[in-house]
């Protein structure tokens, strides 16, 4: 259990992140590389023990939060590589005059993370961030406030200046303290569309800019001409990772006619192959939602998607495990539904749960008038092997992060971020670096000042 932080805890913390900040930003690029890599190394030593903690925190699985730890520590090794060479230009200007740009940090960034990926999350924002030279404060989802702590401890271990990245819990109220702050210079955060939107509000108030990664209702487009095996891969990885709790998942799963069948029977025989129990069992590929009124929600959708035509080919009910002490869990068995019309309710909106709604389509220019139909644009994925097709396709798509013959695998050299309402800026890849610096303009006069007056 822990106690929420109020205003006078978000204060001190950013009151320290502001001190730290003032060592941190003085450092070279280099000095700031050799602490990440110190810090990626802890992690990496650690694997075992925060994957565990993050399974306990989440409910995911201990084989997938050992993925999200190792996609961890690749962040802050992929941003500690890029500290070195951040860096400005220098422009020669008439008479020997000449300019040049200072990439600078932006002060104290505040963090907000969802419950999904909360380590993940809370290393994808400050990697870049404290590569830049920035402090950061970071509020994880009071449903998982357990792992970040642990990155705050790694952090200190590697040798970062006190108070450089701190940690403070809570809801929505400690939220709004940090995004309020005066002394906050940016906001990123990961969470759904309604608050994305309270937060670029507060931020507005303080021309603060802010990056927002939100929710989606991504399309996965199969093709007659696919590699069906990878395929129906491709279709479970977009779809049941830590319970289907993924806000890039491809739940709206568009299969070209001809293959509708097959394709369908080999997905439901997988999905109902999918281990669900403890989730700190080695074999286990599914343990429990995040808490009972999401379970119920979930399993709301698929009340409402057989009332309205769909046809529930597997799951989409509780699960309770043969295990005594877990049958009081947030366990359901993984849903396929079939008969999916556009506009039921299953394919408009977010499920955030393992419920995946299988679609037919006939043509390329059907397929893609139909997956772009969305107020979303995070991610979209096409299977076929014609190499032309995939990327006409892709070009097409309105989403920020887009796959060909995969789904969910997530480099950090690669940025992401959703088109639409699905939010803006970036986190991994180099462009990143942007949305934690600001660039300094300095123009230098080698001659004389030539007046107007
Ligand atoms: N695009 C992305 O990278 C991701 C998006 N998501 C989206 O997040 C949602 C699920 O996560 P939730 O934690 O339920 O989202 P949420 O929006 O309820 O909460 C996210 C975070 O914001 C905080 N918060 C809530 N109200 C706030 C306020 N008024 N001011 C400041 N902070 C506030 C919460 O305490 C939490 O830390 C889904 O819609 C999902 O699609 C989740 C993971 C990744
Ligand atoms: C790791 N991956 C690609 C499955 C999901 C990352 C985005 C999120 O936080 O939901």
């Amino acid at each position: 259990t822990f106690t929420c932080s109020g205003e006078k805890e978000v204060n001190l913390a950013v009151q320290d992140a502001k001190a730290a900040f003032k060592i941190w930003s003085q450092k070279s690029g280099m000095e700031r590389c050799r602490i990440l890599l110190e810090a990626a190394r802890i992690i990496r030593d650690r694997k075992d023990e925060i994957a565990t903690v993050e399974t306990i925190n989440n409910g995911k699985s201990i084989f997938e939060a050992r993925w999200d730890i190792d996609t961890s520590w690749q962040c802050l090794e992929y941003y500690a590589g890029l500290a070195g060479s951040m860096a400005g230009e220098h422009i020669q200007l008439s008479g020997g005059s000449f300019g040049y740009t200072r990439r600078e940090p932006l002060g104290v960034c505040v963090g907000i993370g969802a419950w999904n990926y909360p380590f993940q999350i809370a290393c994808w924002k400050s990697a870049p961030a404290l590569a830049c030279g920035n402090a950061m404060v970071f509020k994880p989802s009071p449903f998982t406030p357990v792992s970040t702590l642990l990155l705050a401890e790694v952090y200190t271990e590697a040798g970062v200046p006190p108070g450089l990245f701190n940690v403070v819990q809570g809801g929505a109220a400690t939220g709004q303290f940090l995004c309020q702050h005066r002394d906050v210079a940016k906001v990123s955060f990961t969470g759904s569309v309604p608050t994305g939107s309270k937060i670029m509000e507060m931020s507005a108030k303080g021309i603060k800019p802010v990056t927002l990664e939100l929710g989606g209702k991504s399309p996965l487009i199969i093709f007659s001409d696919c590699d069906m095996k990878n395929a129906v891969k491709g279709a479970l990885m977009a779809n049941f990772l830590t319970q289907g709790e993924v806000c890039c998942n491809g739940t709206r799963v568009f299969v070209q006619k001809e293959i509708l069948d097959q394709f369908t029977e080999e997905v439901v025989k997988q999905t109902q192959r999918i281990k669900i129990g403890d989730p700190l069992l080695e074999d286990t590929r599914m343990g429990p939602l995040i808490n009972r009124p999401h379970l119920e929600r979930v399993l709301g959708f698929v009340k409402v998607a057989k009332e309205q035509g769909a046809k529930v080919l597997c799951g989409g009910d509780l699960y309770v495990p043969e295990d005594p002490k877990l049958k009081d869990g947030y366990y359901m068995r993984p849903c396929v539904l079939a008969n999916c019309r556009d506009d039921m309710t299953c394919v408009k909106e977010e499920i955030f749960g393992p419920v995946m709604s299988i679609l037919s389509f006939d043509t390329e220019a059907e397929v893609l008038e139909r997956a772009n139909d969305t107020a979303f644009g995070l991610a979209a994925g096409v299977f076929t092997r014609d190499i032309q097709r995939a990327h006409r396709v892709v070009a097409e798509l309105q989403a920020g992060m887009c796959f060909i013959n995969n789904y969910n695998v997530s480099p950090v050299e690669l940025p992401f971020g959703g088109y639409k309402k699905s939010g803006f800026g970036r986190e991994n890849g180099r462009v990143t670096i942007e949305y934690y610096s600001q660039l300094k303009t300095v123009c230098v006069e080698m001659g004389d000042v030539e007046s107007a007056f």
